[in-house]
């Protein structure tokens, strides 16, 4: 079986679902992928791991006929052609479905609406037929076990009902919803722990009855749990394609990273009365914010705060409102001892907070500018000053980009063409500087790659030993309990149970954090 000179495509049987031979792309100078290969079998669930700016990404959006590659091929159910050719249209007819990290779901319409988006709705009589509409999404979701009702409203959904949504439409349509592969790009990034295991146990249901999925994820515990085999890519090449019973965490996250990756410093479960010494920096009193509501909460000098919670519990809504970037309506927030003027941003940024927002893209990024100018936002006045521009500002840039790593072509790099990962580390490198006394940090993590994780869990905590204050909010279990000396649950909105690193523990999250979401699960 092979592409025809014309790039014709050649139909066959195969018990492969998806197969990539020799995909090589380039942007400009960089190397995205070079003759990257794998196959994933029929019913096999394949994991695509590698670091930031790997060619993850770049190696999907070839699949999905948004980027063309230099080279390569591209097979799905025995059919095959010159990569170049995939169309998004040729991708679908193939059988190809996508989960992109953002859903792209539209929150307010109903299930329905969302599953048959840029279809044409069923119409009787010129007028669009909703019985008819439902009863198509109904049968979708009988079929994939979603146990939702098409009527429902996406926004009222709990996260992994909505990626199971998510789901349904990249198969919609299909005749056989499982004939083909779904290619999942970090399903589980937002997802909390109990979240993840409900969206994994699905996607292996659809695997047992012959879908085959490829599923794109940093979380390697739980890639090595869920995958039976794994390919990895470093620097745009296949480093190594293993079963998963093959690997432990340590070797796929030294493959990976192409090092041994340190594990993180332990936190640092200080003495209570040494805790008690040192100063509040962040004293917070009956803040009312949204469905945050009379919050008193106090961070420490040299203190690592995790802040848990369901998704709509308030968490980011409390971080946008201690940066003033969002308007609290009552309450008082005290930085250092100075209160700080609400909804004004410039007036937190003055008193040194920093704030790594969850939306990168909408706020934590200036994506059109370069590497440079991000990472000197938050200090553009202080190095105007002092006259020292581009001597001092060159310094701290290639600084910043050896300490984290950052893989990018150079300082003036756009942002924007970055891959997300290294964008992440850039902005949470702009606040760990001298200047910030309190930093806030919203799913800090989300999208890093392993290495990378645990450089920005060292910078951090080393940040915390000379005396800065972190607010971190984050649905990852594993990093509020490497990460935090001490743990405080918003439950809709009020602080709840509290606990310090000596009493914290994956058991104390479960049952303080999502006992409470098991017990609605039903409702979703
Ligand atoms: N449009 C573009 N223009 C220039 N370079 C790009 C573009 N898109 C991607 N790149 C580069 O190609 C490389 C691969 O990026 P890609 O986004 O595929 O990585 P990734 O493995 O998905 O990373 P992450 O885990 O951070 O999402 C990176 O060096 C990136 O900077």
């Amino acid at each position: 079986m092979s592409v025809s000179a014309e790039g014709a495509e050649q139909v066959g049987a195969s018990t492969v679902g998806l197969r990539v031979d020799g995909l090589s792309k380039a942007f400009g100078g960089t190397r995205a992928l070079h003759d990257a290969s794998f196959a994933v079998e029929r019913g096999q669930i394949h994991a695509l791991v590698g670091g930031n700016g790997s060619g993850k990404s770049t190696l999907i959006k070839i699949l999905a006929g948004v980027c063309r590659p230099d080279a390569g091929e591209v097979e799905v159910n025995g059919r095959r052609v010159a990569a170049a050719e995939v169309t998004p249209e040729w991708a679908h007819g193939a059988g190809l479905g996508f989960v992109h990290q953002d859903l792209g779901l539209f929150e307010d319409l109903t299930v329905a609406e969302n599953l048959f988006s840029g279809l044409p709705y069923p119409r009787r009589g010129g007028r669009i037929d909703w019985a008819a509409l439902y009863g198509a999404a109904d049968r979708v979701l009988d079929e994939l076990d979603v146990g939702v009702q098409a009527s429902r409203t996406v926004a009222d959904l709990r996260a992994s009902t909505r990626t199971l949504i998510a789901v349904a439409r990249a198969l919609r349509g299909r005749e056989d919803l499982h004939a083909g592969a779904l290619i999942l790009d970090e399903p589980t990034a937002r997802l909390a722990t109990a979240e993840v295991e409900r969206l994994l146990e699905a996607l292996r249901g659809y695997a047992a009855r012959g879908q085959s999925i490829v599923y794109v994820s940093h979380r390697l515990d739980e890639v090595l749990a869920f995958a039976s085999e794994v390919t990895v890519l470093r620097d745009g090449e296949v480093a190594a394609r293993r079963s998963a019973a093959s690997l432990t965490p340590r070797e796929l996250a030294r493959l990976v990273a192409g090092r041994e990756v340190a594990a993180a410093p332990p936190a640092r479960r200080a003495a209570a009365e040494e805790d008690g010494a040192r100063p509040a920096v962040l004293e917070v009193r009956g803040l009312d914010c949204g469905v945050v509501a009379g919050c008193d909460l106090d961070v420490r000098a040299g203190e690592v705060v995790g802040l848990a919670g369901l998704v709509g519990a308030g968490r980011s809504t409390l971080l946008r409102a201690l940066f003033g970037a969002e308007r609290r309506e009552r309450g008082t927030v005290r930085v250092g001892g100075r209160a700080l003027r609400r909804g004004d941003t410039a007036d937190a940024v003055g008193a040194g907070v920093g704030f790594v927002p969850e939306d990168r893209a909408g706020q934590g990024a200036f994506l059109e500018l370069g590497v440079r100018e991000n990472l000197l936002a938050s200090q553009l006045p202080a190095y105007r000053r002092l006259w020292l521009r581009r001597g001092r500002e060159d310094d701290a840039t290639a600084a910043a980009i050896r300490d984290f790593g950052v893989r990018c072509p150079g300082p003036e790099a756009e942002l924007s063409r970055l891959s997300g990962g290294n964008q992440q580390k850039i902005v949470i490198a702009r606040w760990l500087t001298a200047g910030t006394r309190l930093l806030l940090l919203d799913e800090p993590t989300q999208g890093v790659d392993v290495g990378a994780r645990a450089d920005i869990y060292a910078l951090i905590r080393a940040a915390a030993e000379r005396g800065m204050a972190v607010l971190v909010a984050s649905a990852d279990a594993d990093e509020l309990l490497e990460l935090c000396d001490r743990v405080v649950v918003l439950e809709r909105g009020r602080i709840g149970a509290q606990a310090t690193a000596g009493e914290l523990s994956h058991e104390w999250l479960l049952s303080n954090v999502y006992g409470e979401s098991l017990a609605e699960e039903r409702n979703a």
